[in-house]
């Protein structure tokens, strides 16, 4: 262990002592300052005891369309609990739940309207469809040791999902009905895509090409912003064939070129100046995904760039959202693990990359962004 690590250690297990201490919280809890904040350590600790029973409010409201039977309002709780089919008392004690979390609100006396995240709810299907998408996580968390202990060689509500849907391992085991998938990635895919566009300028770029591109939704989004693009989707094949054809007849059919291919086994198609791998890295534990990297980097010409965009780990002031929420989510998944920036640049070297640098984002919860040059 260097001196530094030493110290550090040092720090942490003498500062744990102290906080694990009744006597110190005793103290700490009737201090001026020291009391605030004691105060928001012990709020966030009480939310991170009972964050699920919060979730569980939400997901009660998404799935009784109880959003939008408060776009109406105001409405008396009688009125919505026939909306929903709950019984009065019922209705009366999910409104008050979603209260002070701010999805509901009683300005005046039983006149129920949006609260401040309601509203943004409410106008959001992309984000209601992850929180009903989220009913599989909730189901392998439901014993999380049990779920670590797996070691992932069981399958999961997720796995099962993401297998069924081809988007793990390809379209050998795709069912029939993925509709609730592909809804939920269209519906998901504007928030990286706006992250993206806010982000990053295409005026140089002249062709770009989205690999694992799935129905197109992101290169629909860049292309209508940026219409001198010539866009290439690469997917696997019957998916490259509806995304092309998708994206052809939204922005006109002489600028879209399918690709269809594996990633893993088939060349990435060559001439293009950008790659875009979008919500794809993340998805693939370490070697597939150094693989991917390298199998993009022989595709590029010298100077060509990388765009990757996907929720990252150990993002300033958004850590929970990697390591915590995508962490279990990938694990119950059964593939892949966020990374963080510095993870991503290491392998972007390892595959050949010159260089690569951070874009900043605004909302890290729905992207950070890399972006890397052969
Ligand atoms: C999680 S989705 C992401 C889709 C899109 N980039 C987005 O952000 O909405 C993964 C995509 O990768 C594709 N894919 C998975 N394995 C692949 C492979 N081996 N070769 C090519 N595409 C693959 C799937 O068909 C799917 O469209």
């Amino acid at each position: 262990m260097s001196k530094w690590t030493t110290f550090k250690v040092g720090y942490v297990t003498r500062r744990n002592r102290v906080f694990a201490s009744p006597k110190f919280q005793h103290w700490a809890a009737r201090l001026p300052i020291i009391k605030w904040i004691a105060r928001s350590r012990a709020d966030a600790a009480f939310d991170l005891l009972a964050g699920f029973a919060y979730s569980q409010v939400l997901r009660a409201f998404v799935e009784s369309g109880l959003f939008d039977v408060l776009k109406d309002g105001p409405l008396s709780a009688a009125v919505i609990a026939a909306r929903i089919d709950l019984s009065e008392s019922a209705a009366l004690t999910l409104l008050r739940a979603g209260r002070p979390l701010m999805l509901s609100e009683e300005p005046a006396p039983d006149q129920w309207m949006l609260g401040e995240q309601g509203a943004v709810f409410a106008s959001n299907p992309g984000v209601q469809a992850m929180v009903r998408h989220h009913r599989l996580l909730y189901t392998d968390l439901a014993d999380p040791l049990a779920l670590l202990r797996a070691d992932r060689r069981e399958p999961t509500a997720l796995s099962r999902f993401w297998t069924y849907a081809g988007a793990l391992h390809g379209a050998s085991e795709r069912g029939t009905d993925t509709a609730e998938y592909s809804q939920l990635m269209a519906a998901s895919q504007h928030f990286v895509a706006d992250e993206v566009l806010a982000s990053v300028g295409f005026r140089d770029v002249e062709r770009l090409l989205d690999v694992g591109g799935g129905h197109g939704a992101f290169l629909r989004h860049i292309g209508a912003a940026w219409p001198h693009l010539k866009l290439g989707l690469f997917d696997l094949p019957e998916v490259a064939e509806a995304g092309a054809k998708l994206l052809g007849e939204a922005l006109g059919a002489s600028r879209v070129t399918g690709h269809p291919g594996n990633f893993f086994k088939d060349s990435v198609p060559q001439g293009y100046d950008m790659v875009s791998l979008i919500r794809i890295l993340h998805d693939h534990d370490d070697a597939p995904a150094q693989g991917l990297l390298a199998n993009i980097h022989a595709s590029l010409a010298p100077g060509a760039q990388l765009l990757i965009a996907e929720p990252m780990a150990q993002i300033p002031g958004a850590e929970p959202m990697g390591e915590a929420f995508f962490g279990l989510y990938l694990w119950a998944m059964g593939s892949g693990r966020p990374r963080s920036p510095a993870e991503i640049i290491a392998m972007l070297q390892a595959a050949g990359f010159a260089s690569a640098r951070v874009v900043a984002t605004a909302q890290p919860v729905n992207a950070s962004i890399i972006i890397a040059r052969a």
